[in-house]
């Protein structure tokens, strides 16, 4: 066509370059679509989602206009998953902890430790029995009230892909009534200074998805600001099945005993020095606590907090004076 002088060469090149546009232009169309398919399906999931009604309302119950004392009873509690209702967790179960003690609960993976952390923050009602909180049956309670005054530490703790500084404030109910001095003491406190003034943007550092830019033992102190911050009347500790290396285990052991000072402490032990250290220790065994006691009564009753120990290996740290002695050395 060209050399017949039916069209021209310039007229041939804009036509095979729009034929080529629209090509393009038509092939991103049919991906576009199935793109837009799959987002009308995830949204409509998520509608579904905020949709549903929470089986334990978060708003609405008593917020009692007495200070919480901190006073924990766990009576006579059955309990099961409302996804297996046939597998009993929790079978006649009662505990009760002291206000401003630790008590250690122990017992075998899948005993149900941390099932009683999710009772006592209502995320799950039991099947009959009460759990009371200060005196209060905690079904009466406000639920945000109720999980104001419980700080947790978590063996795998959420963070969030934001700085350090805001991951530690979201423990506040009001973060910008925070000062800079409260702030600055939790951080402290919690041995999370000592890693941010080597970085060079400190705690304005972003600490990635899940906190995956950050060791597990920073993590892990950041979560204990996060809780200083909170300033609650009642602490969950459910410790770190994963050992950290000697130094990262005496910070964080540090900051937990700074945190744990007059509080009421239910902690899911699997260090020994926490064991040891804790007023009571309570052993789970199928569904209830079979033996509870100190330390050194338990080892002398020849039960089964000594069986478990037998066969149960909890971690042991390095003694705090020994790293306090290398550290010295490392600075001299
Ligand atoms: N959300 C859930 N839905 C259904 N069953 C669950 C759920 N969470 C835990 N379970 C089951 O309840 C039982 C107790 O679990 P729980 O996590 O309380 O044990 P645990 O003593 O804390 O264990 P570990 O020491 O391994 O963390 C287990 O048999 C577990 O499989």
């Amino acid at each position: 066509m060209v050399s017949s002088n039916t069209i021209s060469v310039g007229s041939l090149s804009s036509f095979l370059l729009y034929a080529a546009y629209i090509g393009v232009s038509v092939g991103g169309l049919s991906s576009f679509y199935s793109e837009l398919n799959k987002s009308i399906g995830a949204a409509s999931r998520l509608w579904d989602l905020i949709d549903r009604p929470p089986l334990i309302p978060n708003s609405g119950g008593l917020i009692p206009n007495m200070p919480l004392d901190g006073h924990i009873k766990f009576i006579n509690i059955d309990f099961n998953y409302p996804s297996r209702k046939d597998t009993d967790v929790l079978k006649g179960l009662s505990l009760e902890i002291q206000p401003g003690t630790t008590v250690a609960v122990v017992g075998a993976s899948g005993s149900g430790k941390s099932t009683l952390a999710a009772l006592l923050l209502r995320l799950y009602d039991p099947i009959s029995g009460v759990v009371h909180v200060g005196g209060h049956d905690i079904r009466m309670l406000n639920p945000s009230w109720l999980r104001k005054h419980i700080g947790t530490v978590s063996q795998e703790p959420i963070l969030f892909s934001c700085t350090i500084r805001e991951n530690i404030l979201y423990g506040a109910e009001k973060p910008e009534n925070v000062t800079e001095d409260e702030f600055m003491r939790a951080a402290r406190e919690a041995n999370v200074l000592e890693f941010t003034e080597k970085l060079p943007q400190g705690f304005d550092t972003l600490v990635g998805e899940r906190g995956v830019m950050l060791s597990g033992g920073q993590k892990q102190r950041v979560a204990i600001a996060r809780a200083l911050i909170k300033n609650p009347k009642i602490l969950l500790l459910d410790e770190a099945t994963s050992a950290l290396d000697a130094q990262s285990e005496f910070l964080v052991r540090e900051a937990l005993e700074r945190i744990m000072k007059a509080r009421t402490v239910l902690t899911i032990a699997h260090r020994l020095s926490t064991i040891q250290n804790a007023h009571v220790i309570a052993v789970l065994q199928n569904g209830h606590i079979v033996e509870q006691g100190t330390y050194n009564e338990l080892i002398a009753r020849n039960g089964a907090f000594k069986e478990l120990i037998k066969h149960q290996t909890f971690q042991e740290i390095t003694p705090v004076n020994d790293v306090k002695l290398q550290n010295l050395e490392n600075v001299g």
